[in-house]
C-alpha cells in the first residue's frame, strides 16, 4: 500500500525537520536527487534545460543544475521570476557555470522547476510558452507544474512529465495525475508525517486480500453473491454482472430477474429465477445494473435494501435513490452499502463532482453513511469512516458500455466474500482496470472481453 499525504501535513512535517537540519540541507538532498534522476533519464545527452520558478522548487531546480554541472553536463536556466529566484541557488548554479538564458536553447532534458507544493491553478501564460516550445523530456521537480498538489486537477497548461523526482513523501498528485516515473528521496520526514491521508493498493495488496477458498471450503464458505440486475429491455448487463461474480470468487451466485433465460444460457453455474422473493439467501447483493428504474425496479431495490446483507447498489439502483429519497428508509443503517456512481450519476444523488474527486467521494460517503466508489480514470473509494483509496487506471480501454455492470458484479462477489466493504471496493477496482488493460493490449475491447480477462487480472495480482 502506498501512502499519500495532502500539501498541509507535508508543510508541518518539513517545518520540524527543517528546524532540527542544517539551513539548506534539505533542498541540497531534494536537488542531488534530482541530479542523479537527471542523469540516468539523460543517458549519452549532456544538455539541460532549467525551468525555474519564484521559490523552492525553483531552488531544488537550481541546485540540481549545480550538481550536473559539476558532472559535466551543459546546464542553461530560463528564471521565470529572475528577482525571485532562489538566492543561494542561484549563485552556486553560476559558480559552477551554470547559463541564465532568456529561452532555453535546444536540450536533452529539461527539468520543471516551475512551481511545487505552493501551485495554484494552471501553468501562468509565461511559463506555459516556455513549457510549450519544449522538445525535450521533462524531469519534474517534485510535481508536474499546473497540477493542483492535492486534487491532481489539471485544469490548463501543465507539464507533462516523463518522470517526477519527489521529496520526503508522495503526495495525492502523484496517484491522481500522470506524472510519469515517480521516484521518492527521503527526507527524514518519517517520523514526523503521522498517517496518510490517502492510500493507494499495490497489485500485492489486492492479491493478499483476494478469497480465495481452502481446503476446508465449499460453496457456501466463499458467500453467495445474489444479483438483481437486467431486464428484458437490457439482459446484457445481467449477463456480464453475473458473469463477473462467478469470475471474481469461487462462491455461489444467484441471479433474480427478468433477464434470468439469458443469464442462465451463458452462465450455467448461477441459480436463476425470474423473481426476487425467490432468490433464496445470499450474503451480498450487486444491484442496478440494467434494472430499469420503474415501480417494479424500486421493490426490487426496496427488498435488496431490506435485506440485512452488504449491497452494491450501480446504475439505475443510484439513479433510483436519487430520484425517491424513501428508498433510503429501506436501508438497515449498520449493513454496509457501496455506491458506485459515474460522474453524472454522481450529480444526481450529490450535486456536481467538481475538481476535487476526493473530496467529492468523501463527501457522499459521509452524506450517505455508505462506501462511494466514484469512477472514472482516476476511480476514487473514499468510506464513510474516512478511509480513501484511489486507483488511477495505466488505460483507458475501460471506458466502455457494459464495463461497469462487470466492475458491480466483482464488488459484489467480493462482499459476499466477507471483504471490508471499502478494500473491496477497491481491489475491484484495481482487478477490473488491470482486466481492462490485459484484454486491449493497445486495442479497443467490449466489456465481454474484460470480464473474460477477469481471471487473468486476479492471476496477475496474485503472483506478486
Ligand atoms: N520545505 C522543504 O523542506 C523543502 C521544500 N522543497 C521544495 O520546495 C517546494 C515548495 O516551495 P515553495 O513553498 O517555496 O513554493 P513553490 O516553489 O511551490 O512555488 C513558488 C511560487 O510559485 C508561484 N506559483 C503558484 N502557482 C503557480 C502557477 N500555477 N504558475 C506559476 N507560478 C505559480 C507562487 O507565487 C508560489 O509562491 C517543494 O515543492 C519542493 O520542491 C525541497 O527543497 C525539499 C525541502
Ligand atoms: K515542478
Amino acid at each position: 500500500m502506498r501512502g499519500l499525504w495532502t500539501t498541509a501535513r507535508v508543510r508541518s512535517a518539513e517545518e520540524r525537520v527543517l528546524a532540527a537540519t542544517p539551513p539548506g540541507a534539505l533542498m541540497r538532498r531534494a536537488a542531488l536527487g534530482v541530479a542523479a534522476v537527471a542523469l540516468e533519464l539523460l543517458g549519452g545527452g549532456r544538455r539541460v534545460g532549467l525551468l525555474v520558478g519564484s521559490g523552492n522548487n525553483g531552488g531544488d531546480a537550481l541546485w540540481a543544475g549545480y550538481y550536473l554541472r559539476k558532472r559535466g553536463v551543459a546546464v542553461f536556466a530560463v528564471l521565470l521570476s529572475p528577482d525571485k529566484a532562489h538566492a543561494e541557488g542561484l549563485a552556486a548554479f553560476r559558480r559552477a557555470g551554470g547559463r541564465v538564458v532568456d529561452r532555453l536553447p535546444p536540450v536533452d532534458l529539461a527539468v520543471d522547476g516551475i512551481v511545487g507544493l505552493s501551485a495554484r491553478g494552471p501553468l501562468r501564460p509565461d511559463a506555459a510558452a516556455h513549457v510549450a516550445d519544449l522538445d525535450a523530456p521533462v524531469l519534474a521537480v517534485d510535481l508536474p507544474s499546473g497540477i493542483d498538489p492535492d486534487t491532481g486537477a489539471a485544469p490548463g497548461p501543465h507539464v507533462r512529465a516523463r518522470a517526477t523526482v519527489t521529496f520526503g513523501c508522495l503526495k495525492p498528485v502523484h496517484a491522481l495525475a500522470d506524472c510519469g516515473e515517480v521516484r521518492l528521496v527521503d527526507l527524514g520526514l518519517g517520523p514526523e508525517l503521522g498517517g496518510p491521508d490517502l492510500l493507494e493498493l499495490e497489485p500485492e495488496d489486492v492479491g493478499a486480500a483476494w478469497p480465495v477458498p481452502g481446503p476446508e471450503s465449499d460453496k457456501y464458505t466463499q458467500g453467495v453473491t445474489g444479483v438483481a440486475a437486467g431486464s428484458a429491455t437490457y439482459p446484457g448487463a445481467a449477463v456480464l454482472a453475473t458473469g463477473a461474480a462467478v469470475l471474481a470468487t469461487s462462491g455461489m451466485v444467484r441471479y433474480a430477474g427478468a433477464a434470468a433465460e439469458a443469464v442462465r444460457a451463458r452462465w450455467p453455474e448461477a441459480i436463476c429465477t425470474g423473481s426476487i422473493t425467490d432468490a433464496g439467501r445470499v450474503q451480498a447483493w450487486v444491484a442496478g445494473p440494467g434494472l430499469g428504474t420503474g415501480l417494479g425496479s424500486e421493490a426490487v431495490l426496496r427488498t435488496v435494501l431490506e435485506a440485512g446483507v452488504p449491497v452494491c447498489a450501480d446504475a439505475d439502483a443510484i439513479t433510483m435513490l436519487a430520484n425517491n429519497p424513501d428508498l433510503w428508509d429501506a436501508r438497515d443503517p449498520d449493513t454496509p452499502l457501496v455506491l458506485t456512481p459515474h460522474d453524472r450519476e454522481y450529480e444526481r444523488l450529490a450535486g456536481p463532482v467538481g475538481e476535487d474527486r476526493v473530496a467529492a467521494a468523501r463527501r457522499a460517503a459521509e452524506k450517505f453513511r455508505a462506501v462511494v466508489l466514484l469512477k472514472g480514470h482516476v476511480t476514487v473509494v473514499a468510506g464513510p469512516d474516512g478511509r480513501t483509496l484511489v486507483n488511477r487506471a495505466r488505460s483507458s480501454w475501460a471506458a466502455t458500455a457494459g464495463s461497469g455492470d462487470v466492475l458491480a458484479g466483482v464488488l459484489g462477489s467480493l462482499l459476499a466474500a466477507g471483504l471490508d466493504p471499502v478494500l473491496a471496493a477497491g481491489c475491484a477496482a484495481k482487478v477490473h482496470a488491470l482486466a481492462a488493460e490485459l484484454a486491449a493490449a493497445g486495442a479497443p475491447i467490449p466489456a465481454s472481453a474484460l470480464l473474460r480477462a477477469l481471471p487473468d487480472a486476479i492471476r496477475a495480482v496474485r503472483s506478486r
